[in-house]
């Protein structure tokens, strides 16, 4: 593509000089040019892009984009290439990626979810619905990126923006109908969702998370609500109106707002009838259905995905049969056998207190009068710190022994990383709690606790724990499965 195509949508004020460049592809990463590239400085939290500039050149880069043309050191721009100005290169590069990619947000109806807990679990039932409905469906999601039947791994819950486009314009030419997105505050914040065209966003609550990240709870709200400040006049706002955060989110959209509740007569309304181990009965806008999820929480996932698929023109009643069939996302209250039939045995990617919180209360109101009940857990290295004490003090109240344990302590010391969530465990539930900082020690120790319930919680899908910079094979609920076989055995 020729660079004078490439850059036009970014309605520079002084346009650069752009000749006649052919451009070949495009990188953010000076690790990742290759000869005839453009390369995009942008401003990072370890280290600055434009410092990586000559690099990008030196490896082929013929065009670079950046905010600045003298840097820090005082180094000038490399004038083998030409240079474009711009304000923030990481809009830019969005930008960049869309033209690249020619705009497949605006061939596909993509809706994106945002809000601390339940993203995954929305976006997957979407996926899996439309599916079900016979549409052809994208994922992007903290699991899997889905394009039709190929399935990729994520690396994010959001990738970057060319990684998103990219996706995007594989799921067009796949002619794929409806695309589902998760939306992190990280993405917002980085403008890795700019530009992009959405049919609609839903919100699905907000609690304590990422405040390492956003410095404070009014950044990490305000990332938030950028995303519907975002959204087009003709797409649509979908809120929690039990969330207090809710109206705030789309105080400013252009989209025209819809709502769901448990307790009030909105748009999207439901009644929880039951709340059994098999599932929860609900009365959907007038219609009781019975759905294969437990847990009063999972009525709110199944109350947005049924508001998107009513929303985007789908029929109310083939939408909640197609519903009440699912089961959500992959690591997310997932079952593992136990061979004596004893123990009911799950695994969760709770990784927040409120997460923690609602699926130990869920397992508490649907255990039998007299069942006990392990928690494994652990806190992520290089993420919020203050969300730990909490996490372990959730776990304490909640759960009748919990096992501290580690969970990709990445560049941290674990012990510090345990030490930080024992502290916020309550003098009167200490006894209550153990720490055993090698994972599977841990989960073998809750094995043999003998308690009817067991959840080890916070890795849920991830098949790796990552300690000092790099990935070790390690999958909660194998592990699990082989302690419960061991134990079976030994009894
Ligand atoms: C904290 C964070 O979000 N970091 C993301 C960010 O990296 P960064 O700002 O730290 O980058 P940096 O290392 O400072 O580099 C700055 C720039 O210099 C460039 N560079 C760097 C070195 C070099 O040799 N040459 C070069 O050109 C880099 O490519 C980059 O453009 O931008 C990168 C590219 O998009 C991301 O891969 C990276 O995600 C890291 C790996 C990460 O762990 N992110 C997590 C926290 C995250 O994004 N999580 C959210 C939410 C999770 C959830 O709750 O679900 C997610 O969406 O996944
Ligand atoms: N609607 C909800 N409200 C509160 N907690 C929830 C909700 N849905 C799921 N959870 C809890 O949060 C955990 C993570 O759910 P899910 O993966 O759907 O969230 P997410 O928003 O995608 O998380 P992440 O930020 O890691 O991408 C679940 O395992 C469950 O314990
Ligand atoms: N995607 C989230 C989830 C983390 C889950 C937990 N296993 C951890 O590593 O902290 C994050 O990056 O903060
Ligand atoms: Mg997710």
């Amino acid at each position: 593509m020729q660079l004078r195509e490439l850059i036009s949508p970014l309605s520079l004020s002084s346009p650069a000089e752009a000749g006649d460049v052919r451009v070949s592809g495009i990188a953010f990463d000076s690790r990742r040019v290759q000869a005839g590239f453009l390369f995009v400085a942008v401003r990072g939290t370890q280290v600055d892009g434009h410092d990586y500039i000559q690099r990008a050149v030196d490896a082929g880069a013929v065009a670079v984009v950046a905010e600045q043309a003298v840097y820090g050191d005082g180094s000038h721009a490399d004038d083998r290439v030409p240079l474009i100005l711009v304000e923030d290169s990481a809009i830019a590069l969005a930008l960049l990626a869309d033209t690249w990619y020619g705009s497949p947000s605006k061939d596909l109806q993509l809706v994106g979810v945002t809000g601390t807990n339940g993203k995954t679990t929305v976006t997957t039932l979407l996926h899996d619905l439309f599916t079900a409905l016979g549409y052809r469906a994208g994922l992007l999601s903290t699991v899997e990126v889905r394009i039709g039947k190929e399935v990729r791994s994520a690396t994010h819950t959001t990738p970057d923006a060319l990684a998103i486009q990219s996706a995007l314009a594989d799921m067009r030419d796949a002619r794929t109908d409806y695309v589902f997105m998760e939306v992190s505050s990280h993405a917002v914040h980085q403008q890795r969702t700019y530009g992009l065209h959405f049919a609609g966003g839903v919100f699905t609550n907000l609690s304590h998370d990422h405040l390492d990240y956003h410095g404070s709870f009014a950044e990490y709200i305000r990332a938030k609500k950028t995303f519907f400040d975002r959204l087009p006049k003709t797409g649509f706002a979908l809120i929690n109106a039990d969330d207090k955060r809710g109206s705030v989110m789309v105080q400013n959209t252009d989209a025209k707002i819809y709502r769901y509740s448990l307790r009030t007569m909105v748009d999207f309304h439901a009644r929880l009838l039951a709340n059994t181990p098999q599932g929860l009965q609900l009365d959907v806008n007038g219609t009781e259905v019975f759905f294969k999820m437990l847990g009063r929480y999972n009525a709110y996932n199944l109350l947005a995905a049924y508001g998107v698929a009513v929303l985007l023109g789908q029929e109310e009643q083939e939408v909640l049969v197609a519903l009440s069939a699912l089961r959500g996302a992959e690591g997310r209250l997932e079952h593992v056998a136990d061979p004596s039939g004893r123990v009911t045995a799950l695994v969760d990617y709770a990784h927040t207190p409120d997460a923690l919180r609602n699926v130990l209360e869920t397992l508490r109101a649907l255990l039998p009068e007299g069942h006990r009940l392990t928690c494994v857990i652990g806190a992520g290295g290089n993420r919020d710190r203050a969300k730990r004490p909490e996490m372990a003090r959730v776990t304490a109240e909640l759960a009748d022994q919990t096992i501290l344990t580690t969970d990709n302590p990445r560049s941290e010391s674990p012990e510090t990383i345990l030490d930080e969530m024992e502290a916020g465990v309550p003098a009167k539930l200490v006894h209550r709690v153990l720490r055993i900082t090698d994972r599977r020690q841990a989960i073998r120790t809750a094995v043999r606790m003998g308690h009817e319930v067991i959840l080890v919680a916070g890795k849920g899908h991830e098949t790796y724990q990552e300690i000092g910079g790099e990935r070790f094979p390690f999958d909660d609920r194998i592990e699990l499965a082989n302690a419960l076989k061991e134990f079976a055995r030994a009894n």
